[in-house]
């Protein structure tokens, strides 16, 4: 009946997380049987666990938090494109796409498949992807992987060029199963008001 695909990533502790970050962990502060009427949870995680996205503070302790992003950002018509095992992610690569009126892009990879271990490298967004989703219109991109730069960036220059040119940033997104197209889609982030980043249930529906 219902036609949405879901392309989050499970939460567990099989997640994989950023090389040191915090693992996640789900468990019961109080059991029904302490409490007599409810199990009650307690989770523990990094804001950057699978499927999720950034706030600016995240690499700006000046930049927005997850409160201050509007909704609208994840909320709405979006463009997949399958890009097989790029080297990089950049206008080269997106050229033969016309992306006219398409505000939120999504980039199938198929890079990190293996979704029970951290990748040990991935294609880098070319930071001058940046001025080219911003002059079409794109306000959102998203990516099934973990980073929108090289994992070892501590510069960051995608992550900031993307931020500075108005262009969001959605990590982890499992589109393996998603057809090149054009969806509905769903990836609120938690109302989080000091946060630098929040885990999204993010659905797609073919339009
Ligand atoms: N969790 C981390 C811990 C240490 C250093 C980086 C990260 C990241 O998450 C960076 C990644 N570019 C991200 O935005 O998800
Ligand atoms: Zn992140
Ligand atoms: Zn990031």
């Amino acid at each position: 009946m219902t036609r949405w695909i879901d392309i989050s990533q499970p939460l567990d502790e099989n997640v994989p997380v950023w090389p040191g970050d915090t693992p996640f962990s789900y468990r019961l502060t109080w059991t029904k049987e302490d409490t007599g009427s409810v199990n009650v949870g307690q989770l523990t995680m990094s804001t950057h666990t699978g499927t999720h996205i950034d706030a600016p503070f995240h690499f700006d302790s000046s930049g927005k938090k997850v409160i201050d992003l509007s909704p609208d950002l994840y909320l709405g018509p979006v463009r997949v494109v399958y890009l097989k095992h790029p080297q990089t992610i950049g206008p080269e690569e997106l050229k033969g796409e016309n992306l006219e009126g398409v505000s939120r892009l999504l980039i199938r990879t198929d890079t990190w498949l293996d979704r029970s271990s951290f990748p040990a490298a991935i294609p880098p967004v070319h930071p001058t992807l940046a001025p080219f989703l911003a002059e079409r219109g794109i306000r959102l991109l998203g990516l099934d992987l973990p980073s929108v730069d090289p994992l070892d960036s501590k510069e960051l220059p995608a992550h900031h060029a993307l931020t500075s040119h108005g262009v969001h940033i959605l990590e982890g997104a499992v589109l393996y199963r998603v057809e090149a197209g054009d969806y509905e889609m769903v990836a609120l982030p938690l109302p989080l008001t000091e946060a630098d980043g929040s885990p999204v249930r993010a659905m797609l529906r073919p339009i």
